[in-house]
């Protein structure tokens, strides 16, 4: 009887822990809930009681355990007390039941990143995943193994290598060009760059996903919808993910699951579709040269007997594809652009070098991969960007499989890993004027001219590094450098105030989920350019 009264309260605080009071009334229910069902689990082992674990900072709370001290900026509040009470870079913080090691520090990313990647590179299970993803048979959620290798190289070979990224680049290239028309239609007026440039990159991984005919059916715009309830319901932290044992009883269960059942029916349906469409219209034989111009639902099927796979696995693994690829590649374009809006000089000096390219009196339509392939300048500011905001301010959680010792530190077998990839590239030890939005650092007189994103130098990981490090960047990088190369090349940008004559500043205030995004809509006016022939249009 108690249980259920808990169990009803709990569901009226979810429904209302939106506000800070329906907050705390949920957590105390929690406590109730997990004290009735009698069901709070020690959260250090017998084994672990004796061994140097990292650091915890003091007032942990029984159940909440540290939930109570972070705010609703993760990325900041761990990496201060981290500051505060770590240990060379490791803190141990509890979230709800769950020991959570956070790494804040060059020394303690290498030593998990790199010298024990093996032991790290598992994924804690997420309920959620497990439903969308059917049971985490995609690559981001997969437990490390045999399945998740072959899953993998699948994608890395064959959807996400080089070749496969430029057999694309007409497809980008016709994506861009619509952009530009669009905005080009809207030039002195203002422009909702947000919602713009996140239905450029959705349009842009839809086209590689389903092929050419993306938009049919309003297909495009119905995958969009899809990703971003997703990535709301398996971002940030869930109240499973810090009471994994919650989550397997009662209200909070019914609750997690139906509403992820759902979703998963929405893709399953139109995933359905459009694989029996695609095994009915011409197949490509799997040749070199038809895999080149395949999307990646054709080279799925083209694998499908080699790989073993299951028709869940081909819809698992294209999930990942929408998920992963549009909104981080979108907040990079935002964000920069914003960046640009409030360093001036710096937007000069770029549109200087995008412009280069007409020197010679060519007419440019449009700005191709092979121009940008000179443009140094926008390349640096593309990795100062992901330095100052990297979408995902943690690396997705890693978990480890065995126990392992770090720095002097024990972290035991199924510990998750927090890695806060925002405070190491703002680092002061690592980076020179680190908080500055300064793109010059990454050219040849820069101090971090050698730096690289991809997962070499550990205090520059906007992709990851190691077994786990993102096999979409050279997608992500194509994206973002030709769009933001045309939307310079084009236009001259202006704020929407300017038009009211107050010349504000682009507000870069922040909200976080599991990844970051500025609170307000980027709202701009573009402007035709002297310097570039409108005729071309
Ligand atoms: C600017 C754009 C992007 C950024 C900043 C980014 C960043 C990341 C990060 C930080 C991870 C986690 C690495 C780790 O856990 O250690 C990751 C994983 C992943 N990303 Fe990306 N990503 C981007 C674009 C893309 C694109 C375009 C795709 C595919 C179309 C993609 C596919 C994936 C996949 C499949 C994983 C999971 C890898 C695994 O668990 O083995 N990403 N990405």
């Amino acid at each position: 009887m108690a249980l259920q009264a808990a169990d009803h309260y709990l569901q009226l605080a979810v429904i209302y822990a939106t506000s800070t009071e329906g907050l705390l009334l949920f957590l105390l229910l929690i406590a109730i809930r997990l004290l009735l069902f009698g069901s709070v689990r020690a959260t250090t082992s017998e084994s672990t009681k004796h061994k140097h674990l990292p650091p915890s900072p003091p007032g942990k709370l029984p159940i909440i355990g540290h939930l109570h001290q972070i705010g609703s900026k993760l990325h900041i509040t761990f990496r201060d007390l981290a500051a505060r009470h770590g240990h060379d870079g490791l803190l141990l913080l509890y979230l709800g039941s769950v020991p959570t090691v956070v790494v804040s520090s060059l020394r303690a990313a290498e030593a998990v990143l790199r010298t024990h990647d093996h032991v790290f590179s598992s994924r804690p299970r997420s309920a959620a995943a497990n439903i969308i993803r059917y049971g985490s048979l995609d690559v981001t959620f997969a437990p490390y193994g045999e399945y998740w290798r072959q899953a993998r190289k699948l994608v890395t070979t064959h959807m996400l290598s080089n070749n496969r990224v430029r057999s694309f680049r007409h497809g980008r290239q016709e994506e861009v060009r619509l952009v530009i028309a669009k905005i080009r239609e809207a030039a002195g007026t203002v422009v909702d760059m947000s919602e713009i440039l996140v239905g450029y990159t959705n349009d842009n991984v839809c086209r590689a996903v389903l092929g050419e005919f993306h938009r049919e059916k309003g297909r495009n715009s119905l995958f969009r919808e899809l990703t971003e309830i997703n990535v709301a319901l398996l971002g940030g932290f869930n109240l499973e993910d810090c009471f994994p044992r919650l989550a397997m009883v009662g209200v909070l269960r019914r609750m997690v699951c139906a509403k992820a059942e759902r979703l998963r029916k929405r893709w399953d349906d139109l995933f359905d579709e459009i694989i029996e469409e695609h095994a009915r219209s011409s197949k490509p034989s799997g040749g070199e040269k038809e895999e080149n111009t395949a999307d990646f639902v054709h080279v799925l099927l083209s694998v499908q007997e080699e790989y073993g796979l299951t028709r869940d696995n081909i819809k698992s693994i294209l999930m990942d594809m929408f998920e992963a690829g549009i909104e981080t590649s979108y907040l990079v374009l935002e964000y920069a652009m914003a960046e640009l809006m409030n360093n001036k000089h710096i937007m000069t000096k770029l549109q200087e070098e995008v412009r280069m390219c007409t020197l010679d009196g060519k007419r440019m339509e449009i700005i191709t991969d092979e121009d940008i392939t000179s443009m140094t300048f926008l390349k640096a500011t593309i990795k100062e960007t992901l330095r100052l905001h990297p979408p995902a301010p943690f690396l997705i959680p890693h978990f480890s499989v065995a126990d392992c010792e770090i720095n002097g530190c024990f972290i035991p077998s199924g510990t998750r890993v927090l890695i806060n990839t925002w405070a190491l590239a703002r680092d002061p030890m690592s980076w020179n004027r680190p908080e500055e939005f300064l793109p010059e650092r990454f050219l040849q007189e820069g101090g971090s001219a050698d730096v690289d994103m991809k997962g070499r130098d550990l205090q520059f990981v906007p992709f990851g590094a190691g077994r786990r490090i993102c096999p979409g960047s050279n997608f992500a990088v194509a994206t973002i450098e030709i769009m933001l190369a045309n939307l310079l090349y084009h236009f001259n940008w202006d704020l929407k105030d300017v038009i009211k004559g107050n010349g504000a500043q682009v507000d870069m205030s922040e909200s976080f989920g599991l990844t970051i995004r500025r609170k307000q809509k980027l709202y701009l006016v573009p402007r035709f350019s002297n310097n570039v022939i409108r005729e071309v249009w």
